[in-house]
């Protein structure tokens, strides 16, 4: 048994520990941005799943989220003390004049760009998240006399799925330290109309949905990843980049590829083959949703075709991060563990 004293002083020396961890941040989201004619990313490496290899940046939208940290800000929260208040107002403005003086291609290598100049200017702030949401822009067309051509002007926002790059930098000394960095491919929504099954599950008597050799499939993904060697996330060596819109494409091909026997195993062969194509990275991570229509018209004569409308809440969900221990010789361990269990 523990004496009340001794829980008392422990509870003190926690209360110390609380008091230096405690939450304290602030900062400023939807910060959008847009800057025209923007060098465009060409020299990307290819891949086979993908004919993407230039992004065109003639339009560069981002929406930015800022977040700062450091003891100096304490005060603000317990005294009203404004003295070392960056304005969330002179953030957003710090932000979108940053875009004007950026010399990237990319929207890893622009909130890098910001988070630096946060921590150099304001040596007060400790810390510094940043997120960017990419603002996608699509190439539209024109009728050039009997042909149809590309047009260098007119953009077209895109609702599809889109970019976002996110980075924590920690001041550390002289100078700071890369956190975490992160890509990812947002709300990619895929698809397949046959040659899905999910069969095998448990039945029991909690089980209602029947199997199925050949459903279609509806997902939504969010696929995200992170480079060995943090610089090659900013673009400045375009053939170490990885574009989501390569990673978009991948993942719709190996969609294709696979008679995917659940979203578990499409999701893991999607990661592996990430890997595969862009050895420069280290992990890809997976968040997927499974909204696959309901079927309304089972058999329609003289077709494959059936009617299905919105699929019905709840939605069933996976999370998964594929590393280069599961290509290769890691088979076998995987196939080990299995044996083991
Ligand atoms: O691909 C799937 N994985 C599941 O775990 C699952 N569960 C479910 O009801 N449908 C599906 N589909």
């Amino acid at each position: 048994m523990v004496s009340l004293r001794s829980v008392h002083q422990t509870t003190e020396r926690v209360g110390v520990e609380v008091e230096n961890k405690r939450t304290m941040s602030y900062g400023k989201g939807n910060v959008f941005a847009y800057r025209t004619f923007m060098e465009p990313l060409s020299g990307l490496q290819p891949i086979p799943e993908s004919a993407f290899t230039v992004r065109d940046n003639t339009v560069f939208g981002i929406n930015v989220t800022v977040e700062v940290g450091g003891n100096a800000f304490l005060s603000s929260f317990t005294d009203g003390d404004n003295q070392m208040v960056v304005a969330t107002d002179s953030m957003k403005n710090f932000i979108q004049r940053h875009l004007a003086t950026f010399s990237g291609r990319t929207i890893e290598g622009f909130i890098r760009y910001v988070g630096e100049a946060f921590l150099t200017t304001y040596s007060h702030i400790d810390w510094v998240k940043l997120t960017g949401e990419a603002v996608p822009f699509e190439n539209t067309t024109y009728a050039n006399g009997e042909e149809s051509s590309t047009s260098s002007l007119v953009y077209k926002h895109s609702r599809n799925e889109r970019n976002e790059a996110s980075i924590e930098l920690v001041r550390e000394g002289n100078g700071w330290q890369i956190n975490s960095q992160n890509s990812r491919l947002l709300d990619l929504q895929l698809v397949k109309v046959k040659d899905n099954s999910f069969v095998g599950f448990i039945r029991d008597q909690y089980t209602t949905l029947p199997e199925d050799s050949n459903r279609p499939l509806f997902i939504y993904l969010n696929i995200g990843w992170s480079y060995e060697t943090d610089d090659d996330a900013l673009g400045e060596e375009p053939a170490r980049y990885v574009a989501g819109e390569q990673v978009a494409d991948l993942a719709s091909s190996v969609f294709h590829e696979l008679t995917s026997p659940s979203i578990q195993h499409l999701i893991y062969q999607i990661g592996c083959r990430m890997l595969k194509r862009f050895p420069q990275l280290q992990e890809v991570t997976f968040e997927s949703q499974n909204r696959t229509w309901d079927t309304v018209v089972e058999d329609i004569p003289e077709t494959e075709g059936k009617v299905y409308t919105e699929p019905r809440l709840p939605f069933g969900f996976q999370r998964f991060s594929v590393t280069k221990a599961d290509l290769g010789p890691q088979t076998t361990s995987a196939r080990t563990e299995k044996a083991r269990l």
